[in-house]
């Protein structure tokens, strides 16, 4: 099975655009809840430009499914996450400037000091993911750090199957493949819409979870938010 975790990123953005309390992340977080989503992501970067770390606390009592919090661990994030402790912490190299995320770890070059922050969250009860490009070494790396998932960086699955290309999927079979060998669960996420996430469910084995934020929230535009949660869940069936 796989579980929809809706990123309320967006919705942070919009509210920020004029500052006040419209629309409520709150009550946004507790209502795709309500309409079916299995998980609440967000993504507190360190401009706190979107989600702000208040937010992060406001969200804690009233996410009751899975609670992931993305972002750089940075020493600020690293004290976010061990205070909230949430169910899943996803580790995203993201420069400071970085507009959205645009990479992957290079767990191999950073294998030191992911073994080292994964093991403080885990001591502290938290899941662990981190957030690699479709690559098998990557994915090797990533096991050695000692994380409990991953999270593919689908960026360059979705780019590629928007212009028609269907091969875009077979790095990412493939690094599934290799993690699923090594008992790594697979988390995915990154412009993943209602267009192709029926394709890549349907191809990755032992997807546990995708993260979606940018497509979800626009499409709920037109289509509405209950609605487009319940197309998502179908998707992922
Ligand atoms: C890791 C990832 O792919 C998402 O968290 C994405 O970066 C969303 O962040 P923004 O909403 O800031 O673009
Ligand atoms: N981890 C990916 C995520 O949370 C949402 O990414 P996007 O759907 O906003 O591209």
């Amino acid at each position: 099975m796989t579980k929809l975790s809706v990123n309320i990123n967006k919705i942070a953005t919009l509210r920020n655009s004029r500052g006040g309390d419209l629309p409520n992340v709150v009550q946004f977080a507790k209502d795709v809840q309500r309409f079916g989503a299995e998980g609440v992501t967000i993504h507190p970067r360190p401009d706190e430009r979107h989600i702000r770390y208040q937010d992060a606390y406001d969200l804690k009592p009233v996410v009751h499914t899975e609670y992931n919090i993305e972002g750089n661990p940075i020493p600020k994030f690293i004290d976010l996450v061990l205070d909230i402790k949430p169910t899943q912490v996803t580790l995203v190299p993201d420069a400071e400037d970085a507009i959205t995320s645009n990479a992957g770890w290079d767990t191999i070059k950073h294998k030191d000091f992911l073994i080292e922050v994964i093991k403080e969250f885990k001591d502290n009860g938290i899941r662990t993911s981190i957030f690699v490009d479709p690559d098998m070494c990557q994915i090797q790396g990533a096991k050695d750090t000692g994380t409990d998932r991953i999270e593919l960086y689908t960026e360059s699955f979705a780019h590629q199957f928007k212009f028609g290309n269907k091969e875009g999927i077979k790095p990412y079979m493939e690094c599934a493949g290799l993690a699923n060998s090594l008992q790594l669960g697979i988390n995915a996420g990154h412009d993943l819409s209602l267009e192709n996430i029926k394709f890549f469910k349907e191809n990755i084995t032992g997807l546990l979870e995708v993260s979606i934020g940018h497509a979800l929230v626009s499409e709920s535009l037109y289509l509405g938010v209950e609605n487009v949660i319940q197309m998502y869940l179908h998707r992922l069936q």
